[in-house]
This record gives structure tokens, C-alpha cells and sequence, in this order.
């Protein structure tokens, strides 16, 4: 458990902790960017069973993750199948249960994950989900990596290299530390089989920036008030200092999760070397092909976690959707984890 969270009544029930003590009296509690609320949907019903909490920028993404998860965990559903998008209702984000899986994508940058993840941690309180492992699986700009390398975070750091999310509470800087859980790294680093998978994965710094072009030091952005040596020095600092990728939530990614006793993961693979350039000329089948590197890492960390077993061992799977648990997709009223199309 985190260093100094007490066990209090709540954390009983969910092993969340450090949340807002006002959240047990706001009946109904309105998860609004979700399109959910606490009155019309039985969350320990629906959400209860949760175990982990997979996200990624886009709706797409996420989409494909989730029949993918479902297929790796073994979860048996017909083709005709079409899993709903449980925040439709809110038109930001989507979101998909599958089984213990949910899948949701965070959009661009800090400000955009930090609402999901406040209306998520809510959703797992009110659940009362116990030890959700939350995992960020995404895109990168790798520092010193071939591209196509998958970088598993051992911390974020901000532009100046600090571990710690800045965020301006009535206008005062508070910053909050943005560790990861370094044993939930070396697990996923684990299910990378150097000898069958055609790329490396390797644990490193993520710099977490709040832009993608002078947040990056890019050349190629709209504006440009910089040199290409200022680009370079920086650039080589940071590999200097262990960073291996930059992108653009690692840092309120791990603050939020550390801060209510979540063990967290950010998984991303490197879609160029920012020393080589800038500008993605990668072919969008290559970039399809490299983005599913981190799902399938994560993919077989869930399926090692839910069948204490091997990848090869297919022994402990389930022999049905019942009893790998797929279950709620959405309010109390729909069928698991699906409507027909
Ligand atoms: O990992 P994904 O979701 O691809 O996101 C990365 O790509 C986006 C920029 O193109 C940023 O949001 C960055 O973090
Ligand atoms: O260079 C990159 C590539 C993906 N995402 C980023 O934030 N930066």
C-alpha cells in the first residue's frame, strides 16, 4: 500500500485511497464526460468485477484493443458480436468492458486524461473495485531507439526534468509526484519474449510533454523560435539523462493513479528516433503494425495475471464467457459486454 494511506472505511470497500472524503455524499455522483451516473447504473454491478483499466488516445485504438483482450483471455463470443460503447451518452470518450478489462481512450494530453481518470477513479470507488491495475498503452516519439521499440515507463518527468505533474489550484502551482510502479513494469517487460518478438522493449524515462511540436522541440511546427543546435543539445540531454520517449500523459497518467493507491503502467511504442527527425513518414500499415506492440504485451500480462500461467499454457483458460467473467457493458439493464448488431 502507498506510504501513509490508511485503511479508512471506504478503503474497505474499494482499495482505493486519498480521494475526496465529500464523494460518499454526492448521491447521485455524475461521471458527466462518461455519460454515466451513480443513479442509473448499479456500479458495483456493472463495474465491480474490474481488474484492469486499459487506455490509449483514440477510440479506435481502444476499440481493437478490446475485441483483441477478448480474444486473448479467452473470452468465447459470436461473430456477430459488436461490444457497446459504454460512454456514448457523453460524447468525449469511449469506453468498453470486457469481462475484467476496460478499455477506454483518453484523447490528447493532460487536461483531457486527467477528466477521464478522475471520472474512472470515481467509477472504481463507487464499484468498490479492489486493486485495479490501470496501463496506459500508446504512442511515442523514442530518444536513441530504433523505431518500432517498445518503451515501458519507469517514471515521467515534465520538461525540466522534475517527476511531478504541476497543475494550478486557485492559481497556486501544486505539483504531485509522478511515479510509476516499478514491479507492474518489470512484470510487463516480462511478457516480452526477446527470442520470438521481432523488437525490443526496454524500461526507460518517459518525458511527458504538453505539446506535440514546441513541447517536443520540433522543427516543424506553425512556430519555430528556436535553432536546430538548441533542438539537438536538448535532445541529447535528455538521452543523456536516460529518456527514452516523449509523449503527452505519462505524467498526470501516473500522478492520478499514484495518488489513489493504483499501481500504474505506461506502455508506448516509439514511432520514430526524434535524433533522426521529426515528421512521421512511416506507412500507416507499419504504424498499425507497430502500434499493436504494446497491446500485445499487455495482453499477455492480463492473461498471465488472470491465469497465473505462461502464454504457452493454456491449461487454467476458461472454458466460457461465464467464467472468465465477461460481464456489464453498461447500465444494470443491458446483456454482458455486447449488443447484437
Ligand atoms: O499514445 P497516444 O494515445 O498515441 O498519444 C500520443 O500521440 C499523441 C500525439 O500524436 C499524444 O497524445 C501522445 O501522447
Ligand atoms: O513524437 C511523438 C510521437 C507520438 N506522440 C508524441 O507525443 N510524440
Amino acid at each position: 500500500m502507498k506510504e501513509g494511506c490508511k485503511k479508512d472505511e471506504e478503503a474497505k470497500e474499494s482499495t482505493l485511497c486519498g480521494l475526496n472524503p465529500c464523494l460518499k455524499c454526492l448521491q447521485p455522483d455524475i461521471l458527466y464526460h462518461l455519460g454515466l451516473n451513480t443513479e442509473t447504473t448499479d456500479f458495483p454491478k456493472v463495474f465491480g468485477d474490474v481488474r484492469f483499466v486499459c487506455m490509449g488516445g483514440t477510440p479506435g485504438r481502444m476499440e481493437n484493443f478490446a475485441y483483441y483482450v477478448m480474444q486473448e483471455i479467452g473470452l468465447k463470443i459470436n461473430a456477430a458480436t459488436k461490444l457497446r460503447n459504454i460512454s456514448e451518452a457523453g460524447q468525449r470518450f469511449s469506453l468498453f468492458k470486457v469481462g475484467p478489462v476496460l478499455c477506454a481512450s483518453h484523447g490528447m494530453g493532460c487536461p483531457s486524461i486527467s477528466i477521464l481518470l478522475h471520472e474512472l477513479i470515481k467509477m472504481m470507488y463507487h464499484a468498490k473495485c479492489k486493486d485495479p491495475v490501470f496501463i496506459r498503452i500508446g504512442t511515442s516519439g523514442g530518444i536513441g531507439v530504433e523505431p518500432g521499440t517498445v518503451i515501458i515507463s519507469s517514471e515521467a518527468i515534465d520538461g525540466r526534468l522534475n517527476p511531478a505533474h504541476e497543475i494550478l489550484v486557485h492559481g497556486a502551482s501544486v505539483q504531485h509526484a509522478s511515479q510509476l510502479d516499478e514491479s507492474l513494469a518489470d512484470e510487463i517487460k516480462m511478457c516480452h519474449d526477446p527470442c520470438k518478438d521481432s523488437y525490443e522493449a526496454v524500461i526507460g524515462r518517459t518525458l511527458c510533454a504538453h505539446d506535440f511540436y514546441e513541447g517536443q522541440s520540433r522543427l516543424d511546427g506553425a512556430f519555430c523560435e528556436y535553432t536546430p543546435e538548441m533542438k539537438k543539445s536538448y535532445l541529447e540531454t535528455l538521452q543523456s539523462q536516460q529518456v527514452k520517449n516523449i509523449e503527452m500523459e505519462s505524467l498526470a497518467f501516473a500522478a492520478l493513479t499514484s495518488r489513489a493507491n493504483i499501481r500504474g503502467a505506461v506502455v508506448c511504442v516509439a514511432i520514430l528516433n526524434r535524433l533522426n527527425g521529426d515528421q512521421i513518414k512511416t506507412s500507416h500499415d507499419v504504424l498499425s503494425k507497430w502500434e499493436k506492440r504494446p497491446q500485445e504485451l499487455v495482453a499477455r500480462y492480463i492473461r498471465k495475471v488472470l491465469y497465473h500461467n505462461d502464454d504457452d499454457d493454456e491449461s487454467e483458460q476458461p472454458e466460457d464467457e461465464a467464467e472468465a467473467g465477461a460481464g456489464g457493458a453498461g447500465d444494470t439493464q443491458k446483456a454482458p459486454a455486447e449488443e447484437a448488431e
